[in-house]
């Protein structure tokens, strides 16, 4: 397929309209500054910076969409793809259905890639796009686990620090770290959002709801997720390497 065959059809759905209670009080956590630049910026810049991807849609906070286009048209942007803004819901599941639903017809892949991952190398999101491509369904970028892992009994809520009683401890080395961008038949995560029910913490998960095949792909450990406080520290960090690479 021609790399023009690849843009018309390749659309990506950001998720930016959670308000990063886990990061601390503050602006929406996609609005605020990594090295200078709103997070949201540098996760639109790293998806559109494959040559494959035609549209950006950014779900912005419920009251946000009007700032985030100003932000968007403040940036310098890749001029061969087009954004478009909408506002979100109260769960990442519902934002991202209403990101699914303002896509033009004959988007045949989609991607959906968090706002909070503002550093995945472009590598990957092409690998992604690649394999959907290919023919598989859904497509999940994941790294394996660098700690070992243990099923608890989780304490009550409200009881914090209680010791939980371990459950089972599962075989690390079937076990992934999943990440985004995942990429999907337009058809099939459409389909998923509109009919599972249930609520699943990646899109990936409700595909498997359908019964459909999910496929792991290589990940990256700079696709990590600035969730917490020291993750901004590790992305200013990670951004500093970049820069210091560029220089030689
Ligand atoms: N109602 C929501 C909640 C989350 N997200 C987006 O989903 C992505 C992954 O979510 P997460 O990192 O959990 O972000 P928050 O929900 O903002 O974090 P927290 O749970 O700490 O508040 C983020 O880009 C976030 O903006 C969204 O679009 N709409
Ligand atoms: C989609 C995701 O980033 C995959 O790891 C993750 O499930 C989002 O979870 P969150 O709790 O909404 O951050």
């Amino acid at each position: 397929m021609s790399d023009s065959a690849r843009r018309s059809r390749t659309a990506v759905v950001i998720p930016a309209a959670g308000r990063g209670v886990r990061l601390g009080p503050g602006t929406p956590k996609a609005l605020r500054a990594l090295n200078g630049t709103p997070i949201l910026i540098h996760a639109v810049r790293a998806m559109a910076a494959s040559r494959a991807v035609s549209l950006v849609v950014v779900v912005a906070p419920p009251d946000g969409a009007a700032e985030v286009k100003n932000l968007l048209d403040a940036h310098a942007l890749p001029e061969r793809t087009d954004y478009l803004v909408v506002p979100g819901g109260e769960t990442r599941q519902e934002s991202v259905r209403l990101g699914l639903e303002a896509l033009p017809e004959g988007v045949t892949t989609v991607l959906v890639h968090d706002a909070a991952r503002p550093l995945v190398p472009v590598e990957t999101v092409d690998a992604v796009i690649e394999a959907v491509q290919e023919g598989a369904v859904a497509v999940v970028p994941a790294v394996p686990l660098a700690d070992t892992v243990k099923e608890v009994e989780p304490a009550a809520e409200g009881a914090g620090g209680a010791p939980e009683p371990v459950v089972a401890t599962p075989d690390r080395a079937r076990l992934r770290a999943v990440q985004t961008p995942q990429g999907f038949a337009h058809e099939t995560l459409l389909r998923a959002h509109r009919t599972v029910t249930e609520a699943v913490t990646d899109d990936a998960g409700m595909v498997e709801r359908l019964g459909e095949p999910v496929v792991v792909v290589p990940g990256h450990e700079e696709a990590f997720k600035v969730t917490r406080p020291l993750d901004l520290v590790l992305a200013e960090a990670v951004l500093a390497r970049r820069r210091a690479n560029d220089g030689f």
